[in-house]
């Protein structure tokens, strides 16, 4: 077994494509193989249906060789709330608070509570998230065996990690753990290079846990992020609003966030009513994830890229209780009911864009006043967006003379452009046509020039 490439999502920052594995500590069998049953752990033995720890070792040194860093999403909030299959490896008895294979026992849990009340800091950290056993991590004995867990991984050669449930954990607690954790692995990273950790704090603005009291020693997902986008681009707030996108819209300052438009949790249960954008709609979709990565806020984005599934509970494709991996079809996206955003054209290119804007200011913001934008990035690369209405103006691109590959309806490919030509004057202006219905947006830039 190979563990997958993009399990759940790859995160993309300017130096390198980096890339979140789904957790790969020893996971709790359900029946029905649920996506969220690898967020149930019973050991922190590196063997799930991703692979066993031979296939872990060298997946990530084939992807470290290939430049893309991995990190693994870490559940150390809790335990499995239910039995394991009673085998040797994979035995717990949560009721009792047993899990031999740690070995974790009674006293290294909260005092049993029901996580109610997200209203109570403390309550959200010391009681049971959904009925799993709380681990108390303020204990020394605990914190020993997350941090061996943690070190395991870093011997692997991983870059960092994603910290599940971040939000259920007190800060002290994981600032002391994170601070025990050692250096990366010299065999791929420089000399005294530091995990990068990001957390999961999921923070809308009206909890009582704020992300900000997990900033001083890590960065944090940012949510609001993916909730603003993806109303915005399902017409639910005119793009007008987005010519002071960033801090100013409350978002965190890039460097101390991971932005993203979707991820595994997001996708499926959406927050507050509104729909999360993902492959579901993949127009609009498209069309959120190109303006993040065309946008200059945002130090790391991150891309989700995954499966298909029908009902909220569906784990990935299934081969005899392992995972069954994608297949690539001769048009390079995936087969076996994986949905790999990250091979659609629009998606790929727009990573290009943002590596070849890299640095460069946003200019030339343009609007009709309500539902179509457009701006530049130096004079780089410009994108133009329209949810309502097609546009067809007269735009200052900002970008040299020259014919442009349109990296929405096309790709750049053997010094031709499979879809639109934007022709650029000596001024820097163009006629930019972009057609709602189809695909309501359009990117150009410097390197993708006939
Ligand atoms: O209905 C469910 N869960 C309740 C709603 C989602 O709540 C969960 C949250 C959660 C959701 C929203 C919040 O604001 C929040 O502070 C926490 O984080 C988790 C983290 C875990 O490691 C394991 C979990 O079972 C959960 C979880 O159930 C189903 C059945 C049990 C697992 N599960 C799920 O739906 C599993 C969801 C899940 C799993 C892993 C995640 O990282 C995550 O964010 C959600
Ligand atoms: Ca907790």
């Amino acid at each position: 077994m190979i563990w997958l490439q993009g399990d759940l999502s790859l995160a993309l920052c300017y130096e390198k494509i980096i890339k979140l594995i789904s957790p790969p500590s020893e996971n709790v069998i359900i029946n029905a193989r649920p996506w969220w049953e690898r967020y149930q752990p019973v050991s922190y033995h590196l063997k799930t249906r991703s692979g066993n720890l031979a296939a872990l070792r060298d997946m990530i040194r084939r992807c470290n060789k290939a430049g893309v860093r991995v990190y693994p999403d870490l559940v150390i909030n809790h335990m499995s709330a239910t039995r394991g299959t009673g085998t040797a490896e994979n035995n717990c008895d949560p009721g009792s608070r047993s899990y031999p294979a740690v070995p974790y026992g009674g006293g290294d849990f909260h005092r049993s509570c029901p996580l109610n009340n997200y209203g109570d800091p403390a309550e959200v950290r010391n009681c049971e998230l959904v009925g799993l056993p709380d681990l108390d991590q303020s204990k020394q004995y605990v914190r020993d065996k997350i941090v061996e867990y943690m070190n395991h991984l870093v011997d692997l050669g991983v870059a960092g990690f994603r910290v599940d449930a971040a939000k259920h954990i007190w800060p002290a607690d994981l600032e002391a753990i994170y601070g025990r954790v050692k250096n990366l692995n010299t065999e791929f990273f420089p000399a005294n290079s530091r995990p990068f950790y990001y957390q999961e704090v999921v923070d809308f603005g009206g909890d009582a846990v704020k992300r900000e009291e997990y900033l001083g020693f890590g960065n944090v997902l940012e949510f609001r992020h993916g909730f603003e986008l993806s109303k915005a681009f399902q017409g639910n707030n005119p793009l007008k609003y987005l010519h002071n996108w960033g801090t100013e819209w409350g978002l965190m300052k890039p460097h101390d966030s991971v932005v993203f438009v979707e991820n595994h949790d997001t996708q499926r249960s959406g927050s507050g009513g509104i729909t999360i954008l993902s492959y579901k709609q993949s127009k609009q979709y498209k069309m959120a994830v190109a303006f993040m990565l065309a946008h200059p806020h945002g130090h790391t984005t991150k891309l989700f890229s995954g499966y298909s599934y029908n009902n909220n509970d569906q784990g990935p494709p299934n081969n005899n209780g392992e995972i069954l991996g994608p297949g690539v079809k001769p048009d390079n996206t995936c087969s076996n009911g994986w949905v790999c955003e990250h091979r659609w054209s629009q998606i790929y290119n727009m990573v290009e864009f943002r590596n070849v804007v890299h640095g460069t200011p946003m200019a030339n913001w343009w609007t009709d006043g309500n539902q179509q934008i457009a701006f530049s990035r130096g004079n780089k690369g410009f994108v133009a967006f329209t949810v309502s209405g097609d546009i067809n103006a007269d735009l200052q691109t900002g970008l040299p003379a020259g014919s442009y590959c349109d990296l929405i309806t096309g790709i750049h490919i053997n010094n031709s452009c499979t879809g639109k030509v934007v022709k650029v004057d000596g001024s820097g202006r163009a006629h930019i046509q972009v057609n709602a219905a189809l695909d309501g947006a359009l990117a150009i830039h410097v390197n993708a020039r006939v």
